[in-house]
């Protein structure tokens, strides 16, 4: 069935070219082909496509990805509802999921099968038909909206989260600035947006800043406002993040973005607890509960002096870590039944759960990307499977161990799902302890203790 998306092909083989332009316009609406990214901004506003299919090395000799990446973020921003998929000859896992943390919808290694590249351009496809029905608003990072409502979080249950939840029981309530750090995707915006609605703050909008999505000349007009005519674009007078965040809550995000001289305007801000707009001479008084996030060490970077000691105990009254995905095992069920009744609901798709081989694979994955990759798998998966329970065949994961262990159920001690895990791993790699190891990003050492613990 042709499917009414529109597509975009960005690849310098003109080999890879002339096989997609006899393949694409048989399953799609229109076809576009590109030799270089150069055009890639006159073909966004031109041809409009649904989905670029995109190469990730332009030069020769070069395989670092960086051009996608490059160019990745350059169509997100200018088209968000346009969705990208990823097209290399290297396979290269941890590209795959830094693309997806920048909002790629997936990732085709060369040489490809037919059937697997149609299916994934039909599902990014049917995913940019729905970004615009919702006003181009798409997945990846962004600039953030303040005051939008976050989707609701799934507490773990396991002993870190448990840990997690009953501190920020006891410190939503007051104002006490909190830091909260973890890998990308662990949940971060998600854990400000709970403690905020937890707080007396809670019935107004928190205001939201991504540190690492304003450049430096904005910062300063963007977080504290500026008057008319302070510099040559400021038509009228601006409200700056700081003031609208008034009687509620600023979430910072990506802190640790933030250069040297403007911490220290920051740092300014925060002890005087009032604001200057730029090009003006008043100050207004701010009352704000200030959270903080960053997938930065900061203690590291205060000890090489990238950033402000002072600034660091001010915004660290309380520290939050978000464990990685792979020490919450306990979530990853849970969390993937959330998923898909939302993307169920959202694709109208009859998907109403997970098979146990699913379960299997899905407990057996190392998730780098964190919730934000697992979210990612899901929707994938929803959009694409035939079935009403997904199946393991539904995700393209490297671990997967399909039937081999028991299947996972939600109820599972963390320990149960450890050793589970470990024993996948153990058959996988046909008891090579090294790889074992690796696979699970555990030291030897630990491994050792593990198989000793659970006499394996
Ligand atoms: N506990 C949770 N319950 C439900 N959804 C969650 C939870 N944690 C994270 N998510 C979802 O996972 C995705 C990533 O979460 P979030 O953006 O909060 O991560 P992050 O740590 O802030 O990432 P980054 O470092 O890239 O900013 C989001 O779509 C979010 O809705």
């Amino acid at each position: 069935m042709v499917n009414k998306g529109k597509i975009l092909v960005v690849d310098d083989n003109p080999g890879i070219r002339a096989a997609l332009k006899i393949l694409l316009p048989k399953y799609f609406a229109a076809v576009e082909l590109l030799a270089s990214p150069k055009e890639i901004h006159a073909s966004l506003r031109e041809f409009a496509p649904d989905v670029i299919l995109l190469d990730m090395n332009f030069e020769a000799d070069t395989n670092t990805g960086n051009e996608g990446l490059f160019w990745l973020s350059e169509i997100k921003q200018r088209r968000p509802q346009t969705e990208v998929v990823l097209f290399t000859a290297y396979a290269d896992i941890a590209l795959a999921v830094e693309g997806m943390k920048r909002g790629a919808f997936d990732f085709i290694v060369k040489p490809w099968e037919n059937e697997k590249l149609i299916a994934t351009l039909q599902a990014a496809s049917d995913k940019a038909v729905a970004n615009n029905g919702k006003g181009g608003k798409a997945g990846g990072k962004g600039q953030k909206k303040t005051g939008e409502a976050g989707p609701s979080m799934l507490w773990g249950t396991g002993a870190a989260m448990t840990a997690v939840r009953r501190t920020v029981e006891k410190i939503a309530p007051t104002d006490a600035s909190v830091l909260i750090t973890g890998e990308n995707g662990t949940g971060k915006d998600v854990l400000a947006a709970e403690i905020h609605r937890l707080s007396d703050r809670g019935q107004k909008p928190m205001v939201c800043v991504d540190a690492g999505a304003i450049t430096e000349t904005l910062f300063e007009s963007e977080l504290f406002g500026h008057v008319k005519g302070a510099f040559t674009d400021a038509h009228t007078d601006h409200t700056g993040k700081m003031e609208q965040a008034n009687g509620s809550t600023l979430f910072l995000d990506e802190i640790g973005n933030i250069p040297l001289h403007l911490q220290a305007k920051l740092l300014r801000v925060l002890q005087n607890r009032s604001v200057t707009k730029v090009g003006d001479t008043r100050s207004i008084p701010i009352d704000i509960r200030l959270i903080c996030a960053t997938n930065k060490n900061l203690e590291e970077m205060v000890k090489q002096g990238t950033f402000r000691e002072d600034l660091y105990y001010r915004i660290n009254t309380i520290h939050l870590e978000l464990p990685p995905l792979r020490e919450r095992s306990d979530e990853i069920v849970p969390l993937a039944n959330l998923f898909i009744s939302r993307y169920a609901a959202k694709y109208h798709r009859p998907v109403t759960g997970l098979t146990d081989a699913a379960r299997q694979v899905l407990l057996a994955n190392r998730w780098s990307g964190n919730i934000r990759e697992l979210q990612n798998g899901i929707e994938k998966a929803v959009i694409l499977a035939d079935g009403d329970k997904l199946d393991a065949e539904d995700f393209s994961l490297p671990l997967s161990v399909p039937g081999e262990a028991e299947p996972a159920a939600a109820a599972e001690t963390l320990e149960e799902v450890e050793e589970r895990t470990i024993r996948a791993a153990m058959d996988r790699f046909g008891g090579n302890l090294t790889h074992v190891a690796k696979s699970l990003n555990i030291s030897r050492p630990t491994l050792y203790a593990k198989l000793k613990k659970y006499n394996i």
